[in-house]
């Protein structure tokens, strides 16, 4: 969107250019700052420009403005006197032109009472001399008030808007804040929300009522002034629930979109579907890219982590517009990176959801041990929590259950108002049923999946406890004497939880061939997205296919497995169901035995079923079977 402020010098053009780029959240430039410097030199001395004076300056002026409409746009104020010079500014159709129109006499008061000033207010007479009146755009009058006149060149664009550079679909709770976010870093957008009668109308007006700041948005109900809205090719982006509504939404799509154009899905789709629908748009000669998106609100609307997938040809045409958008790095680079082909975008966020699962559920689990157990305070677990979110152990989810655990409503704690049934949405599932296809083991993130299914059972767990006289045993122990212990649990148990999803991330990738970059996804996940830690930074920093002797995490590994085991015995003898730390350390112990059990089970299933098994004393690997019953 380019916006070009004309008028003879002394109309207001910078007053009024620089209102409007706050409006329209776009870049000024006043083009007396390209001038060169003879140009400079020649006016200082009073003396008038001529065409020759003036082209270079134009052509500079021009590539400007080419140069801001590939990055969303820009305001600028701008002489152009003669419709010469403005055929040399008309670089896109995307243009529109706002003229300041006074009287002589006006204009010259206001030039003499400006100060640093190189144009002399002898000058103007040659200026209105050489100023051509244009046929087109809008022509303001400068005898109001600034405050009126920038309200009436709004109003004037906004009433012949300029094509939009993205569009969003979806004003839930991350459509909303995306496109926010895209308005505010300067990328025009078109909010597009569905109409439902009586139920769901106007809803991405009121997202522009909400926010009447954003002068470059402008909202739709109906699908085809979307996406006639739409600077071609059209940039899509759908923020609205996985499964059918995504299908049924590219249904519509498709038969009202051209080839060449992208459509992005930013949910939480399950990355088969994500893989179909890539070569389904394929098929359509568009692109299509399935992203993840996570930070929840806040980060979508302030920088969330992003992670596209699928067509690379599809990427390139948002890449500018997802990094300005994103989070930042420690080193200021954008959390967003082309993550690899086909429904890759996806599958890392299932599998950063799947994480999620688990460091949540080791946090609910440590702070049930803690209250129940050992008789904490909600205020102490907060400050113990707080605590260790000072160091090495810093996480979001760490930060944000120290928050919980003190906010009330009313002097009542929320968290203890909140029905003790946990939802999903099926990130965390996927991610189980996909190790289980590609036959990695998964059971600590596995069992954040099930306890949320056990949660959702309450009536059946009220009975059953009842039946069976449950209760919390409290701890005898002295907190202070297990609090480095539980500091150690907490620790090694979420380097298990990262190394099961690395782990099956690295699985699929060689399987499929995506070729996945660890060192950026940990990067990307290090700022934005839910599971940003302190962990993660080092994840970025040395990851190892070899995750567990990663340096930072291997000493964890060694020093911290005994004070892991501990404290899962420690809850469970005391009533405490603990499902992803104590499937933590099972899992760790089996994936660090050299002799395992398993010898039994093969001899099992020889003895029932003949299914033979393999000699430690046989290189050769050979197959042997027993006639285990002699009778
Ligand atoms: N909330 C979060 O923290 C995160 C969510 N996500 C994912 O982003 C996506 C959107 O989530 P979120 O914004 O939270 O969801 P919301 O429920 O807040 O919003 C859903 C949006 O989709 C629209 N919608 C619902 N059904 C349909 C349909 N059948 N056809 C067209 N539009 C429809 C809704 O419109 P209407 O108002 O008319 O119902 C609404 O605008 C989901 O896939 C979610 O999993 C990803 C990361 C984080
Ligand atoms: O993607 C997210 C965070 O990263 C969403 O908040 C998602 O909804 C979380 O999953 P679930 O609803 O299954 O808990």
């Amino acid at each position: 969107m380019l916006i070009i402020v004309t008028g003879v010098s002394g109309t207001g053009k910078t007053t009024l250019g620089t209102g409007l780029s706050q409006q329209f959240h776009l870049p000024f430039f006043d083009a007396d700052d390209f001038h060169p410097a003879e140009n400079i030199a020649k006016m200082s001395q009073g003396m008038p420009l001529n065409d020759d004076d003036r082209q270079p300056w134009l052509l500079s002026l021009a590539k400007k403005l080419e140069e801001s409409e590939k990055t969303g746009g820009a305001v600028l104020a701008c002489s152009a006197l003669k419709e010469s010079y403005r055929q040399m500014l008309k670089v896109s159709e995307n243009l529109r032109w706002v003229h300041l129109i006074g009287k002589r006499d006006l204009i010259w008061s206001r030039m003499l009472a400006r100060k640093n000033h190189y144009m002399k207010a002898e000058m103007l007479d040659s200026q209105l001399a050489t100023w051509e009146d244009p046929s087109y755009g809008f022509q303001l009058s400068i005898d109001q008030s600034p405050e009126i006149m920038l309200s009436e060149a709004v109003r004037y664009i906004q009433s012949n808007p300029l094509a939009m550079k993205m569009g969003v679909i979806g004003m839930g709770v991350m459509g909303k804040s995306l496109a926010l976010n895209l308005a505010e870093k300067g990328v025009p957008v078109s909010l597009y929300n569905r109409f439902v009668e009586g139920k769901e109308e106007g809803i991405a007006n009121k997202v522009l009522e909400e926010n009447p700041d954003f002068a470059n948005m402008l909202a739709f109900e109906n699908l085809d002034a979307f996406l006639d809205s739409l600077e071609r090719p059209r940039k899509i982006l759908m923020m609205i629930p996985a499964g059918a509504a995504i299908d049924h939404q590219l249904d519509t799509l498709l038969p009202k979109i051209e080839e060449g154009d992208l459509i992005i899905d930013g949910g939480n789709s399950f990355y088969k579907d994500s893989e179909r629908r890539v070569q389904r748009l394929h098929e359509a000669g568009m692109h299509f890219l399935p992203m993840g998106v996570s930070g929840g609100e806040e980060g979508a609307r302030k920088g969330p982590s992003i992670m596209p997938g699928g067509n690379a040809e599809g990427y390139a045409m948002v890449a500018d517009f997802l990094g300005r958008i994103s989070a930042k790095d420690k080193n200021d680079k954008p959390c967003v990176t082309y993550v690899g082909p086909g429904g890759s975008g996806h599958f890392i966020k299932m599998v950063h959801n799947s994480i999620e699962y688990g460091e949540m559920q080791v946090l609910a689990e440590l702070t049930h041990l803690l209250r129940f157990g050992f008789g904490c305070t909600p205020e102490e677990v907060s400050a113990i929590y707080s605590d260790w979110n000072k160091g090495d152990l810093k996480s979001y989810l760490l930060e944000i259950t120290a928050d919980i655990l003190v906010f009330k409503e009313n002097g009542e704690l929320v968290l203890d108002q909140i029905l003790d049934q946990a939802g999903q949405k099926g990130t965390g599932g996927w991610s189980l049923t996909t190790a289980l296809e590609y036959g990695v083991p998964y059971s600590p993130l596995a069992e954040a999946v099930n306890a949320r299914g056990v949660s959702g059972e309450k009536s059946m767990r009220m009975v059953l406890s009842e039946v069976f006289q449950h209760k919390f045993l409290p701890v005898t122990d002295k907190l202070d004497a297990w609090l480095p212990k539980i500091k150690q649990a907490y620790c090694l148990a979420r380097i298990i939880n990262h190394e099961v999803g690395f782990r099956l991330m690295k699985t699929v990738s060689e399987e499929k061939k995506w070729e996945l970059n660890f060192y950026e996804i940990a990067r990307i996940w290090t700022n934005g997205c839910i599971i940003r830690s302190g962990l993660m930074e080092n994840i970025s920093e040395h990851y190892s296919d070899s995750f567990f002797e990663m340096k930072g995490i291997k000493d964890s590994v060694i020093s911290d497995r005994a004070a892991l085991a501990e404290l899962v015995g420690l809850g469970i003898s005391h009533g405490f169901a603990m499902p992803v730390m104590s499937a933590g350390i099972n899992y760790l112990l089996g994936r660090i035995t050299s002799d395992s059990s398993a010898s039994m089970i093969q001899a099992q299933r020889d003895y029932f079923g003949a299914h033979t098994y393999q000699r430690k004393d046989d290189p050769r690997g050979e197959y042997y079977h027993t006639q285990w019953n002699l009778e």
